[in-house]
């Protein structure tokens, strides 16, 4: 990539010792200093924690060959200042990759809940359909087969660009992405070229982050603000597809100028669930689209499994693929790893590890865990440290609201004390409503030793995670092993 190409993507409002643009080279793209190599060009991030401006001399001292910056730096070597290195990052980066989005179906898919689900959802009717795909997610990133470990949900525009372009080389010609209000704000995602962008839900979470609910919708609202005006941009149409029965859905519809497709069980929905039957088997429903009503059976359970369902259909749909065929596949998809996991055991126990985090996944989740329950519900749930101190007593009232036996424990205490988090959650509650574990693995086992046949136990927050975060260490943890162990602990010991 040479100076003039860039200076074309990035547009600099001002340069510095820069002489001739046609014979500065690069070789590579980055915003980290640890990993420059020779002929990079080092892009200054102001991050939450670090200042990429503050790491110019070492850049150079690892030999870094172009810097950009949006404040006011000292180096001997070429500068260019733009107004938002941000956005230069994903704009370089988009250059450099080959812009590899542009060559897939790319559907984005954002909301507080549901995402991993409708993600998942949308990679099996398109994999079903005959598509190679790929997958971009809070669980892994996806090429094929190959999975490969995550740090966030949304990676940086830098990773994002990179991964796409290995998809691309694979031969991968659709991706399915989660798009979370984190990557909204910071521009994780500028220069993907989405085709679809799908609206789940937006409920109570992340205010530490966004603080107010107004700039949490704002953020995720970005992504159908946003679509259909990235760079070198594909064929329209684009298309949003919303849920109508979200009142923040309907917001979105007049946001965007892309097509919509609105799901929901409302009769405005264009795409409409009826005749809804929840068992602890599966869900039923009929599915109303353009005239015409399809009966649908999936194997996951609960409301919001067919609100997962309705946006996946609309997503699938615009993306070409007939609606016989997408509910085929849906039909077939057996669940999510640690979505309503149900995990198996000889006690007539129904065990389920769920991944609710937020208020109203939890809410959904135990709604969903009441309408076929015949005893009690045991619910084991904490709540996150360094994330929303504010959703800690709902979800806890939640709890005791709906769940008969409640046992409070640790999540991923982060740099927290664990036992502030549990005081928090159980601030305002009636100490004989709940017990309080702080260990996790007790609090699960107890609820275990403690459930008779035909309880229902609730193992929520966790889901898929295989570690617990406790201070910056992350220790192997694993919510369906810890029920795994007892159970065999158990029937050895009988
Ligand atoms: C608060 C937050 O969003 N942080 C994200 C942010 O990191 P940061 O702002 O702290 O970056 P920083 O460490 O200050 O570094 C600033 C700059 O200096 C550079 N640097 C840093 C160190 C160094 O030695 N050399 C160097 O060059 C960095 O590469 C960067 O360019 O940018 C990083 C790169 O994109 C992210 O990995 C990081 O996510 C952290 C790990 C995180 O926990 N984020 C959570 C809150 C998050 O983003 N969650 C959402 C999911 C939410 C949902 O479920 O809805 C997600 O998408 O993951
Ligand atoms: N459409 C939905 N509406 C409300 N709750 C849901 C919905 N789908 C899933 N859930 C609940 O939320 C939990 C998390 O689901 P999922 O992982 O699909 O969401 P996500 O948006 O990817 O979460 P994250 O923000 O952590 O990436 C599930 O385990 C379930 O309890
Ligand atoms: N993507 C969410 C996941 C939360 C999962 C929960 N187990 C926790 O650690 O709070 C977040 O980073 O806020
Ligand atoms: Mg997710």
């Amino acid at each position: 990539m040479n100076g003039l190409q860039i200076k074309k993507a990035i547009h600099p409002l001002k340069v510095q010792n820069i002489t001739s643009y046609e014979s500065l080279e690069i070789q590579q793209v980055t915003q980290d200093t640890r990993t420059i190599q020779k002929g990079s060009c080092f892009i200054c991030i102001e991050g939450a924690t670090i200042d990429g401006h503050d790491l110019v001399s070492k850049a150079i001292e690892q030999g870094a060959s172009l810097i950009i910056a949006e404040k006011k730096i000292t180096a001997a070597i070429p500068v260019m200042y733009v107004y938002d290195t941000k956005k230069a990052l994903a704009q370089l980066s988009v250059l450099f990759y080959d812009n590899p989005s542009k060559k897939m179906k790319m559907v984005g898919v954002t909301g507080t809940n549901g995402k991993t689900t409708t993600t998942h959802m949308i990679e099996a009717v398109l994999e079903k359909a005959g598509h190679q795909t790929g997958i971009i997610g809070t669980m892994y990133n996806k090429i094929g087969t190959e999975k490969i470990p995550t740090i966030n949900t949304t990676p940086d525009a830098l990773t994002t660009q990179k991964l796409l372009k290995k998809m691309s080389e694979q031969q991968i010609d659709s991706c399915a992405m989660e798009v979370s209000s984190h990557a909204l704000v910071q521009g994780r995602a500028w220069g993907i070229d989405f085709d679809v962008a799908v609206f789940t839900n937006l409920s109570q979470d992340h205010l530490e982050y966004h603080h107010t609910m107004t700039d949490y919708f704002y953020a995720k609202s970005l992504l159908f603000s946003q679509l259909g005006n990235s760079y070198e941009c594909k064929d329209y149409p684009k298309t949003a597809i919303i849920n109508c029965d979200d009142h923040y859905g309907r917001k979105l519809e007049q946001l965007t100028a892309a097509n919509v497709l609105t799901f929901g069980v409302s009769e405005e929905a264009v795409i409409q669930a009826k005749n809804i039957h929840i068992s602890s088997e599966g869900t039923r429903f009929d599915l109303d689209f353009m005239e015409k009503t399809y009966p649908v059976k999936i194997k996951m359970i609960g409301m919001f499994n067919i609100y997962n369902a309705l946006a996946s259909f609309g997503a699938c749909y615009a993306l070409g693929i007939k609606p016989n065929k997408v509910i085929s596949a849906l039909e077939e998809l057996p669940g999510v790893k640690g979505r309503f996991e149900l995990v198996p055991n000889q006690a007539d126990i129904t065990v389920i590890v769920d991944y609710a985090h937020t208020p109203d996944g939890l809410e959904n989740v135990l709604q969903t865990v009441k309408e076929f329950a015949k005893k009690d519900i045991y619910c084991v749930v904490g709540c996150g440290g360094d994330r929303d101190p504010s959703k800690r007593p709902i979800m806890a009232k939640i709890a005791t609201d709906i769940a008969t036996k409640i046992i409070f424990t640790s999540d991923n205490p982060r740099t927290e004390d664990p036992e502030v988090i549990l005081d928090q959650m159980t601030s305002g509650l009636d100490s004989r409503a709940y017990i309080r574990v702080t260990d996790r693995k007790s609090a699960i086992e107890r609820s275990l030793s403690e459930a008779t046949p035909g309880d229902v136990v609730l193992i929520a927050g966790k889901g898929h995670e295989n570690y617990q975060i406790i201070g910056k260490t992350k220790h192997h943890f694993d919510d369906v092993e810890v029920v795994m162990s007892y159970f065999e602990n158990k029937n050895r010991r009988l």
